[in-house]
């Protein structure tokens, strides 16, 4: 996406139904009306929301709030009961995960989900989408072998990449299992970057991230920012919110209850009643 940033081949085939970010109208992503519920519960009740090309928004919320819910429809882990969900102002809502992230935008979970059992490039190596060594590998068309060694080339390259830009390079052939909650944080988001994605979602990325490594994670998202890459951030720790953020979206039992930059967030009375009970200063 950046020109800064490898991608995973020489020529980014993302193929034809590929949403690239286009300099019209529309928004990077834009949910409308989404509602979701779980038996007696509205986890997320007819939320709408924007988040702008190229920035940080945050969406904070308290527990319960409906924040994973949202992240979950919005990346294909839920159907949504109703509403919808359009990335550049293409729908994608309800498609499988893999599809969505085919089409430019990833996510990163509270909880990193590394396989312990491999190591940290071989997790990277998993991650890509241009997994059609299987399938080539039988195929008897000429250059096809050729075709996967290249793209397998090209895969080694882009994680290699990945792995230096954040700084766990070194670690490439340790065991992920044997790695510190930080550094698993910094592979999740390592991984996240493997399709070359337009936009990231990421789900409490500091969680369990001590603070030395919080800045340098933070240094790392800025600096991606910087070469275009879209954010939507789900953080507790607000006055990380309130410092990155050009606008900042609240959930309040599953419902939008305000959105807007940081200092008129701060400043809401509804937020501050609703979600911070009076700690916004
Ligand atoms: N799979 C599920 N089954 C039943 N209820 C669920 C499920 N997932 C979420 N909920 C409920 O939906 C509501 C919203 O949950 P969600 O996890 O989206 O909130 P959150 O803002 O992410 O909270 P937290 O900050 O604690 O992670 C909560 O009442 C939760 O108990």
């Amino acid at each position: 996406m950046s020109s800064d940033m490898p991608t995973v081949t020489d020529e980014d085939d993302r193929g034809a139904s590929a949403v690239e970010p286009t300099a019209g109208d529309a928004p990077p992503l834009r949910v409308e009306h989404l509602r979701k519920t779980f038996g007696g519960i509205t986890a997320v009740d007819d939320t709408s929301f924007e988040i702008e090309q190229g920035k940080i928004t945050g969406l904070i919320g308290p527990n319960g709030a409906g924040k994973s819910t949202t992240f979950n429809l919005i990346t294909g882990f839920l159907s949504p009961d109703s509403g919808s969900v359009e990335l550049y102002g293409q729908d994608i809502t309800g498609m499988a995960p893999y599809n969505i992230a085919d089409r430019g935008m990833v996510r990163t979970f509270q909880i990193a989900r590394e396989l312990s059992e491999m190591t940290v490039l071989e997790n990277m190596m998993l991650a890509p989408k241009h997994q059609q060594g299987e399938a080539l590998w039988r195929s008897v068309a000429p250059g096809a072998r050729a075709q996967v060694q290249k793209d397998e080339q090209a895969v080694l390259e882009r994680a290699w990449e990945m792995l230096d830009f954040f700084d766990i390079d070194h670690l490439a052939e340790e065991y992920a299992g044997n790695l510190s909650g930080g550094q698993r944080k910094l592979l999740e988001m390592a991984r996240a970057l493997m399709t070359d994605p337009d936009i990231l979602l990421l789900d409490e990325p500091f969680a369990g991230v001590n603070p030395s490594l919080e800045e340098k994670l933070l240094e790392h998202i800025r600096e991606l920012r910087e070469q275009g890459y879209t954010f939507l951030l789900v953080e507790h720790d607000i006055d990380l919110i309130m410092e990155n953020c050009s606008r900042v979206l609240v959930l309040h039992q599953g419902k939008l209850l305000a959105e807007g930059p940081p200092e008129e967030i701060k400043n809401d009375e509804r937020v501050i009643e609703a979600y911070l009970g009076g700690e916004v200063e």
